[in-house]
Order: structure tokens, then C-alpha cells, then sequence
């Protein structure tokens, strides 16, 4: 569903933040994408969802390249920053319908979807409040929501448990659960190692711009915890 082969960003002035990284992210898949802060966990994100363009490499989306088809392949992902920039002056459910309009989504459609994950993330009662309302969990929240409002195919996460309670971060889990076991896939960044250890079928490490080890979970931790592992190739590569 993703494929990334080969891809190095530099930015002006400060050299090349991604360096030469390739895998696969394919239907059912909950990637993680792990390493340290100004790895490049971000910057890649950036670059799959369209944002940066890059010098070398290629992106693919359902086969598609991200650089020349970018409007195609928008369709199939949801992206979700690490701090999402929502509109304070629209009410909640003013902005899912405003998102939910750029997608043509139908009425029923995203009624059902919003009538659903609202209430999954106990924000139902909050809809009709200004977004310059919302806590900063609230807001990820509606993130979320506006995320899915389109049914994409791939869901692209930077931090996305950040600024969550424990009872968001659960639902979140299993949100991210259904989206794969119905066909979906996702790619998400993170600090939070044993979230990744328990919900991740597939990681990647990345450091200074290099993967330095990706694969299936199990097979990449073998008989080690994530966190002790990190800390191995952190510190010795
Ligand atoms: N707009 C930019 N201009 C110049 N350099 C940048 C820019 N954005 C990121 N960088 C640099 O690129 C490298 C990778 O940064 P990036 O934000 O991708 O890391 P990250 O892994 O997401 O970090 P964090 O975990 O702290 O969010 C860092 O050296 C950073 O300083």
C-alpha cells in the first residue's frame, strides 16, 4: 500500500535529515516508526504525505507517486500532525462537515462516521462547542475524527498518543486495530516504546537519517524488550 525506496531529503543549510531509507508498508500493517528527537521521524512523514518535496528516491501510494499524482494519492491517506492546526473559530462539528465537504462525502455517510468515533472518543456532547474550546487532548481527538471522516486507506500518524489520557490512548489502540483488521494500514511515529512493542506488527528504527533496522517486530527485537534494543542500537550504531 506504501512503498518508499531510496529517499533522502536535505533541507537548505542544514544538510541531508533523511538518508537513503526504503521499506513497505502493506494492507494490515501497523508500522512504527521509532528514533530519537531530530531523527527524521518527521521530516519522512512530511515527505510521504506530500508536504516536502525530496531529492532522491520515490514514494508509492497504492502504486501511485506521491510527485506525480499527489491529488490521488491524498485521497487514499489520512494525515495527522504532531500538533494539529485546526481551525478556533469553527465549532467542532462545523470543521468535520467542512472536511467531510472536501471529500464529497456523503450525508449519511459521515453522520454515521461522526455519530460513531465521537462517541468512541466521548467528545459527542462537545460538538457544538468552538474548537478554541477544546483541550489540547480534545483537539487530537477531533483530529482523529476528521482523519477518518473519508474512510482513507492508509493512516499516517506523527505522535499520535501524545496529549492523550489513558482512556484515549486505549481507544485509540483499538481504533487503529479495526482500521487494519478491515484492510487499512498504518504508519505512525513514536517515543512511546511499549506502545509500539504491543501494537506494532512491523518497526523501523531510524538515527540521524538512516534506518538502522526494520522488519517484522518480533523478528527485530528476538528475544529482547523494544526499549533494550533501542538503547543497543541507539548507542552502538
Ligand atoms: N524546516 C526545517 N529546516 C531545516 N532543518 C530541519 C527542518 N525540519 C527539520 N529539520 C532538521 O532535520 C532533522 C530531522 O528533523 P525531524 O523533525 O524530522 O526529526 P524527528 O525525528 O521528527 O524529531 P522529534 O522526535 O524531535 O519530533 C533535524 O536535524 C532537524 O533539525
Amino acid at each position: 500500500m506504501l512503498s518508499i525506496k531510496n529517499l533522502s531529503k536535505s533541507y537548505k543549510n542544514n544538510g541531508k535529515a533523511i538518508d537513503n531509507i526504503s521499506f513497505e508498508i502493506k494492507e494490515g500493517d501497523i508500522f512504527g516508526f521509532i528514533g530519537h528527537n531530530g531523527a527524521g521521524k518527521t521530516t519522512t512523514i512530511k515527505c510521504i504525505v506530500g508536504i516536502h518535496d525530496f531529492e532522491e528516491g520515490e514514494i508509492l501510494v497504492n502504486s501511485k507517486s506521491i510527485k506525480k499524482k499527489p491529488i490521488e494519492c491524498k485521497k487514499d491517506m489520512a494525515y495527522i500532525p504532531d500538533n494539529p492546526d485546526l481551525y478556533d473559530s469553527l465549532t467542532a462539528i462545523q470543521y468535520l462537515n467542512f472536511i467531510a465537504n472536501i471529500f464529497n462525502v456523503n450525508k449519511k455517510e459521515r453522520e454515521d462516521l461522526i455519530h460513531y468515533y465521537a462517541d468512541r472518543f466521548e467528545i459527542k456532547d462537545s460538538l457544538g462547542d468552538m474548537i478554541s474550546s477544546y483541550s489540547h487532548g480534545m483537539k487530537q481527538k477531533l483530529a482523529i475524527i476528521s482523519a477518518l471522516i473519508h474512510s482513507p486507506k492508509i493512516l499516517i500518524l506523527d505522535e499520535p498518543f501524545v496529549g492523550l489520557d489513558p482512556k484515549a490512548a486505549f481507544t485509540l489502540k483499538e481504533i487503529m486495530n479495526e482500521f487494519c483488521s478491515k484492510g487499512g494500514a498504518i504508519f505512525f511515529s513514536t517515543h512511546v516504546l511499549d506502545v509500539a512493542e504491543k501494537i506494532c506488527n512491523k518497526i523501523a528504527i531510524i538515527k540521524g537519517g538512516k534506518l538502522i533496522t526494520t522488519g517484522n517486530t518480533d523478528d527485530v527485537k528476538g528475544n529482547k524488550s523494544l526499549e533494550s534494543l533501542f538503547m543497543e542500537l541507539i548507542e552502538n550504531e
